[in-house]
């Protein structure tokens, strides 16, 4: 480039000649006058000097963003009859310049060079094929002048000869007009024809050589795949030849084993489709990908090699040892759970457990035993934990002073109704308590203690045997001894034989006292008859139970009594410690209006003290209050001492234990314990007390036997029952009736059979309301039954475990027959009130006449008003006639049934 002066440039910058000249002094040049020169790379430098200078080197801006806004108007023609109208119309333009990076400038220098330079060499070839075209065409010309002069030459020699010929003087040959021969360069037909044969050699040859070249790909194509074919083969040979020799888990490239090469590309394309489609194939790079990129992904052609077992093995090797655990086992065991614990799957369980004989199913449990043989024999180590651990830790934590002291034995007095029980009690305390009562009729469970000249006897008072069997139910044992009070005019009846079931299944002895013997029609004889016929053998007939004859009234007899309890007792050997924090076990409790929970505790063990911390089953609280028997206030109360508390939270259940304890959060996490645990072993009862697991749970300590509360109608069928039953027990199952008897199945039946693992079956008898109920609650397994065999096959199915298919009745409605009429269609019509479900017209029924079933059949009409009607719902009145039953009395019960019938299994 040109040079310039300082004065050219300062006008050319529009700057004053003298203030160029000390930026370019201060740029480094030394530039004096305007007229000195400035080359190109002053300028450069001066430039560069006031970029910066005026910093524009790092926060130059980037981005230039400019906006222009045009405004015109627009005038829009009326439309129709309407004015026109002027429109503004703002257009705004939005321009954003970028700055190019000094980094872009350089690159686009160099690229620019570069540009340049490809550019020259271009042009320096193209000048150099320029050139030799030029050479090329000068030589061509000069040939063709060449030929030109020598064809000139040719016609003036024949011009020469024609003139001769002629005479002529010759003339300059130039001046003569010689036909111009036409010079430039014709294609001769020989020439053509040369030029198109070579063509037509030349793709001829092109073509030759093509082929060849296919030929020799498809060869080459050819012998890659026979080699790929023998590699597979040979893998597949040595694959098999490995299995063969058991060297080598079997390959899992099945097809490829076998040598089907074919089928093996197939399927390892397909899995390794299935890869990528799932996410997980080599391709996928993990993380989240959404369904479209997993398609495309599935779809992308992939490098497809032949895929084998091997060359597919995961980066995870499983491992080849086997994993021995330590598996903990609390008391019982959930088999999922254990299954779980040895990672094995819940059937593999069942199968051990199946050869051992246990039939279970994996939501139920199995006990500690039995798991740690199942763990054994799946080869790994059983560890033996407490389920009770925390409980442990509690019991641990009560310091037991002081020896064990003889204590007083804790006395249930049970019999029929009206033998004499309070009265008896009332003789032995000296005190009228029978007299206070409400009709005479024990109220409440009490519990007493009496001093006798012989020693301090606690005597449990139970309306009936409920809190006994609950007491029972729950494991605690707080009775010592039971007083069996038989009326000696009256002899044994119903619930003098329940209490007889009672105490023996709760493994007690049994006390009899044969009252009333101050009447006349007393008769002890057959009191110890019928006793004997219930397997109670008096002592003096060679048996084991002490009978005591005595009289309320008169007092006769009470100190024998006392003399055999106390006797039982040294017997008994009963002793627990003084001292220590109390244990003992829930009488009873109700929640009183003034007082809040008021319960009723035995001390069994230790002193119960005011303002200790009692835990009783799932509650906890200080004990604000202490009372006895007498409503006294006492400070504390030792062992076989019943003692009212208030002070819990709630009212605890009958038959809870209950221990004193010293560290509040200790008793919350106990409580919250035994309230999950309670609640699992519900869930655990309710299936076991079915007739189905009874199978299931034989071969477990307690389930030997089939055991069975048994109701019936009558006696005669009540006998015919049981020793039915009773020949059914062979030497590896025996059917243990644990009650039996007439009547309606009452809800102390079904506390028996919670207690002791027993199916409530009822013959022609029903269940009353507060028996249903528990049932329900409990789970207890209640069935009825009107025919004999089909009572027998059932238990006899349940013993052997195979369970045909379950006959099932469904009651779906009760009717109470309110008012019986004459009519003349039907002879003796019931006007009824559907109490549960619905009555159905054409479903089976039975009357019950108190809860006894009294006839089976059918109905003969059903009808609201004056129509016949199929069915009448709950809470509806309906007049019903049954066919062939005409002794229909009030009062009577219409029970409507279906039979449904349920696959079973176990
Ligand atoms: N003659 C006679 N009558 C007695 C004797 N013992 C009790 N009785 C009477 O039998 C009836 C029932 O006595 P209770 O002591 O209330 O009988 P219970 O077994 O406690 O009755 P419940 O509380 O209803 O279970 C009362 O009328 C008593 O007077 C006795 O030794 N001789």
């Amino acid at each position: 480039m040109a040079e310039v002066t300082v004065k050219e440039l300062a006008d050319t910058v529009g700057r004053p000649v003298e203030t160029l000249l000390a930026q370019m002094g201060e740029a480094g040049l030394n530039h004096k006058k305007a007229t000195d020169a400035v080359s190109d790379s002053e300028k450069q430098q001066l430039l560069a000097h006031l970029k910066r200078a005026h910093g524009e080197q790092a926060g130059e801006p980037r981005k230039i963003t400019l906006q222009r806004k045009t405004v015109s108007t627009l005038k829009t023609s009326a439309a129709t009859g309407g004015r026109a109208k002027t429109v503004n119309v703002e257009v705004r333009k939005t321009r954003t310049y970028v700055k190019r990076s000094v980094l872009e400038e350089q690159e686009d220098k160099v690229r620019e060079a570069e540009e340049a330079k490809r550019l020259e060499a271009e042009a320096a070839v193209r000048q150099a094929e320029e050139a030799k075209q030029a050479a090329i065409d000068a030589e061509k010309r000069a040939a063709e002048d060449a030929r030109v002069a020598a064809a000139e030459e040719e016609a003036r020699k024949a011009a020469e000869e024609a003139r001769k010929q002629l005479g002529n003087e010759p003339k300059d040959s130039r001046k003569l007009s010689v036909p111009k021969v036409d010079v430039k360069r014709l294609e001769t037909p020989e020439e053509k024809a040369r030029r198109e044969e070579e063509a037509a050699k030349a793709r001829a040859a092109d073509e030759v050589r093509k082929r060849q070249e296919d030929v020799v790909r498809r060869e080459a194509e050819e012998k890659a795949r026979e080699k790929t074919l023998e590699q597979a083969q040979k893998i597949a040979a040595e694959l098999a030849v490995r299995k063969e020799d058991g060297t080598a888990a079997a390959p899992t490239d099945a097809p490829l084993a076998r040598g089907l090469v074919g089928v093996a590309y197939e399927d390892s394309f397909a899995r390794e489709d299935r890869e990528i489609k799932r996410g997980g194939g080599t391709n996928a790079r993990g993380g989240k990908k959404g369904p479209k990129k997993r398609e495309e992904q599935a779809f992308r052609q992939t490098p497809r090699t032949l895929t084998s077992a091997l060359s597919k093995k995961h980066g995870f090797e499983k491992p080849v040892e086997k994993q021995v655990y330590e598996v903990a086992i609390g008391e019982n065991i959930v088999v999922s759970d254990l299954a779980q614990k040895m990672a094995r799957k819940s059937r593999d369980v069942i199968r051990v457990l199946m050869k051992m004989g246990e039939m279970v199913n994996e939501s139920q449990s199995i006990d500690q035993a039995t798991a740690a043989l199942v763990v054994e024999e799946m080869g790994h180590t059983a560890v033996f934990v407490s389920d009770n651990a925390l409980e442990d830790s509690l019991m641990d934590s009560i310091v037991d002073h002081g020896d064990d002291a003889p204590r007083a034995p804790v006395v249930t007095i049970m019999g029929h109704v009206d033998h004499g029980k309070t009265s008896l009690l009332d003789a032995i305390r000296r005190a009228k308590v029978a007299a206070g009562e409400v009709g005479g009729i024990t109220q409440h469970i009490g519990a007493y203690h009496v001093e006798t000249p012989r020693g301090m006897v606690t005597f449990l008072d139970t309306p009936g045997h409920a809190a006994f069997t609950a007491m029972r139910s729950r494991g605690a044992k707080a009775t010592d001894i039971v007083i069996l009070v038989v009326a000696a005019d009256d002899g044994v009846m119903p619930q003098t034989a329940e209490a007889i079931d009672h105490a023996r299944a709760a493994n007690v002895p049994l006390i009899v006292a044969i009252n009333k013997m101050d009447k006349e029609s007393a008769d002890p004889d057959r009191v110890q008859n019928e006793l004997s016929a219930k397997g109670v053998v008096p002592e003096d007939w060679g048996g084991d139970t002490q009978i005591v004859k005595l009289s309320a009234h008169s007092g006769d007899g009470i100190d024998n009594l006392l003399d055999a309890i106390l006797l039982q007792a040294e017997v008994l050997e009963l002793r627990a410690s003084t001292k220590g924090a109390a244990q003992g076990v829930v009488i009873e409790s109700r929640i009183d209006k003034g007082r809040g929970a008021v319960a009723t505790l035995l001390v069994q063990k230790g002193t119960l003290k005011k303002g200790d911390l009692v835990l009783a089953g799932t509650m906890y609280g200080r004990a604000r209050a202490l009372t006895d028997e007498n409503g006294k206030l006492v400070k504390a109360v030792g062992p076989s001492m019943p003692v009212e508390i208030l002070g819990l939270p709630e009212a605890p259940g009958a038959g809870d234990e209950f221990l004193v304890v010293a560290d509040e959060r200790k008793a919350r996490e106990v409580a919250e314990f035994r309230l999950a645990r309670d609640r699992q072993v519900r869930m655990d009862m309710q299936q076991a007390m079915k007739l189905e697991n009874v199978f299931a749970n034989m071969g477990k300590k307690e389930a030997a036997s089939v055991n069975i509360v048994l109701k019936a109608d009558v006696r005669g069928s009540l006998e015919a029952l049981t020793a039915a039953l009773h020949d059914l027990g062979t030497d590896e199952v025996v059917v243990k009736i644990v009650s039996s008897g007439v009547g309606a199945i009452a809800e102390s039946d079904v506390t028996l059979a919670e207690s002791t693992g027993s199916v409530v079956l009822g013959f022609n008898v029903r269940a009353d309301n507060g028996a249903r109920a528990k049932c329900q609650n409990d789970g207890i397994d209640l069935r009825y039954y009107s025919i004999i065999y089909e009572l027998l096959d059932d238990v006899k199915a349940a013993m052997s475990g195979l369970l045909s298919p379950e006959r099932r009745e469904n009651i779906v409605g009760m009717a109470e027959v309110r008012e019986v009429f004459h009519s003349s269609k039907f002879g003796h019509a019931a006007g009824c009130m559907v109490l549960e479900g619905s009555l159905f017209r054409n479903k089976p029924i039975r009357v019950l006449r108190e809860d006894v079933v009294v006839f089976q059949g059918e109905l003969e009409s059903l009808r609201r008003y004056k129509d016949d009607v199929p069915e009448v719902r709950h809470g509806m009145e309906c007049g019903l006639a049954v066919r062939g039953y005409k002794d229909i009395q009030a009062g009577d019960k219409i029970e409507v049934y279906e039979i449904q019938i349920i696959k079973r299994s176990l």
